[in-house]
């Protein structure tokens, strides 16, 4: 078995609703996201490869596109944008196009706050 994974970052501006530090997080203000999008799988012996990375690169641009330089608050489907969310938000947009997605991690390097999904629980 084998891993494959692929970073990216985005910048974005939010403002979240919290029962602490209530003003400052409702005031809009913006971060440097990192992610991380692991697929799990086998090469294909024909290919040597569990999947190509250049279409790897194209479904992660594609979801980067829609949260890149947004106000997040106004993204569809994504709720309060939490860390949680954008890792649910990137799973839902990434999942169809990316056989054997595994994990999903969404962090903020400068305060060292890091979220991993590994996708809905099973029934
Ligand atoms: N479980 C979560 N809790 C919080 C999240 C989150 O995504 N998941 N996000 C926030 C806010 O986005 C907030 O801006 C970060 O707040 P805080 O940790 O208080 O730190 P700073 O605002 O000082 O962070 P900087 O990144 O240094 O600007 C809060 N909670
Ligand atoms: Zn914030």
């Amino acid at each position: 078995m084998f891993e494959l994974s692929k970073q990216f970052y985005f910048e974005a501006a939010h403002t979240l609703e919290r029962s602490i530090e209530t003003e400052s997080s409702r005031r809009i203000h913006g971060h440097t996201y990192h992610a991380e999008i692991t697929v799990r799988g086998a090469p294909d012996p024909a290919t040597g490869m569990i999947l190509d990375l250049g279409l790897f690169t194209r479904a992660l641009d594609s979801v980067r596109a829609e949260l890149d330089h947004r106000f997040l608050d106004d993204v569809p489907g994504l709720g309060p944008a939490t860390l949680e969310n954008l890792c649910v938000y990137l799973w839902k947009n990434l999942a169809p196009s990316l056989p054997g997605l595994n994990r999903v991690s969404v962090w903020r390097q400068a305060s060292g706050d890091k979220c991993t999904y590994f996708g809905p629980e099973e029934a």
